[in-house]
């Protein structure tokens, strides 16, 4: 990290910029649509609207007394925040925080009949159940035929742009689903990443994995590609341990999607298949770590994860808020090479995500320069540009 320049951290204090509109438009927009989708009585009401006047114009709170990962929260920074305005602390903090504080809203964290129940549900079912989701499950039909590289290359790239489907993302980015995605990827380095897994190298997989549904879907299926070719002998699926940013994947998130691909014709159920049984043999595993849903960047991952990460072949990074705490969010000059803020990773490591905010790395000069000239700063947020970025140890 010598060389690298100093990269401020990003707030949300600046008015008009892409993270206060997060803070001031859609964390108000999250609580309007979770209270709207279910039947809450008069305590969560009286819980969002607090939430909702924090945010609006308080400090950030401490949390009671007695909740469960109130020590966890002190290591994570709550005392330092704690206080200041929602605006001036750092961005990624605030908005980790907020998903924290909307749960125990709704009574996620309980004692009562509230406790477990998600309140992203409803959203996240809706995504699931799309007619759009049966066009691209019926769309593996076409794979079967295919050499292996091109299904392995077809599947990666399913993965990669399943990020755009996104439920916060939407919430803010009105049309942001319908612009075509540029296909062109900002950055390409998929050729070491097969370099790690070639067919029956017996490699472990980890994939951090991002958001349900339709992004989840895709990134199962990779993963069912990866077992059922070799290219890895055995894979774990880092989900949330709690619901947040309205459509991050929890382990019954996997459970739905899982049933939603065996119920399916052809070869989604095959795929299917090569999970389910991937899952009773031990093959694929599910975790829920509770650093996934850390306000920090991954740097500063505790012993046991940072082991985990050792042992694997390759881990994947997968979606735009797990690159924000892969390189550390915070204004790196965009042609910082991504081996640069990575280096503190325990082992090889990829990165597979749309942009969606305003960090980024590893980009060529020329590359930055198009993507200016072309679009301002919009094509740091838009969710129409992706990268497939990897460093090797
Ligand atoms: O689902 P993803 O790809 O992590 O994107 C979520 C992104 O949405 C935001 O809330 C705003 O773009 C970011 O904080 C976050 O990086």
């Amino acid at each position: 990290m010598a060389d690298t320049p100093f990269a401020p951290v990003i707030l949300g204090d600046e008015p008009g910029s892409f993270p206060h509109s997060v803070l001031a438009e859609r964390h108000p927009a999250i609580i309007r649509q979770v209270r709207d989708a279910f039947p809450y009585g008069p305590g969560q009401h009286r819980a969002l609207d607090e939430l909702l006047k924090s945010c609006a114009e308080g400090a950030v709170e401490p949390l009671p007394a007695d909740a469960p990962d109130g020590d966890r929260w002190q290591e994570w920074g709550l005392a330092d925040c704690a206080g200041h305005s929602w605006y001036d602390v750092p961005w990624l903090w605030s908005e980790s925080y907020f998903y924290r504080r909307l749960l125990e809203a709704v009574g996620w964290f309980g004692p009562g009949a509230w406790q477990g129940i998600d309140p992203f549900r409803p959203f996240k079912r809706a995504e699931l159940d799309a007619p759009e989701t049966d066009a691209e499950l019926a769309a593996l039909d076409a794979l079967p035929g295919l050499p292996e590289q091109e299904r392995a290359r077809a599947l990666l790239h399913g993965s990669l742009w399943g990020n755009r489907a996104d439920l916060g993302f939407r919430l803010s980015a009105e049309g942001a689903e319908a612009q075509d995605p540029v296909p062109a990827l900002v950055a390409d380095d998929s050729a070491d990443l097969w370099s790690l897994l070639p067919p029956d190298g017996g490699a472990t997989v980890v994939l951090v994995a991002d958001n349900a549904g339709r992004e989840l879907v895709p990134d199962l299926l990779l993963i069912a590609h990866l077992l059922a070719e070799g290219r890895a002998a055995r894979a774990v699926l880092h989900v949330k341990p709690y619901p947040y940013y309205v459509s991050d994947a929890t382990t019954a998130d996997v459970v739905d999607a899982l049933h939603r691909l065996r119920a399916a014709p052809g070869a989604a159920g095959e795929y299917a298949r090569v999970l389910w049984s991937a899952t009773a043999d031990g093959r694929l595993a599910v975790r829920a770590h509770p650093f996934s849903c850390a306000p920090l960047p991954y740097e500063r991952m505790p012993d046991d994860l940072r082991a985990e990460f050792a042992a694997a072949t390759l881990t994947v990074f997968k979606g735009d808020l797990n690159y924000r705490r892969l390189v550390g969010d915070r204004r790196w000059p965009p042609t910082t090479p991504f081996q640069e803020p990575t280096a503190y990773f325990p082992g090889p490591v990829a990165a597979l995500r749309t942009l969606k905010s305003e960090v980024i790395t590893g980009l060529s000069a020329a590359t930055e320069a198009a993507l200016v000239a072309a679009e301002g700063h919009r094509w740091r947020t838009g969710g129409t540009h992706a990268l497939i970025q990897v460093a090797l140890k």
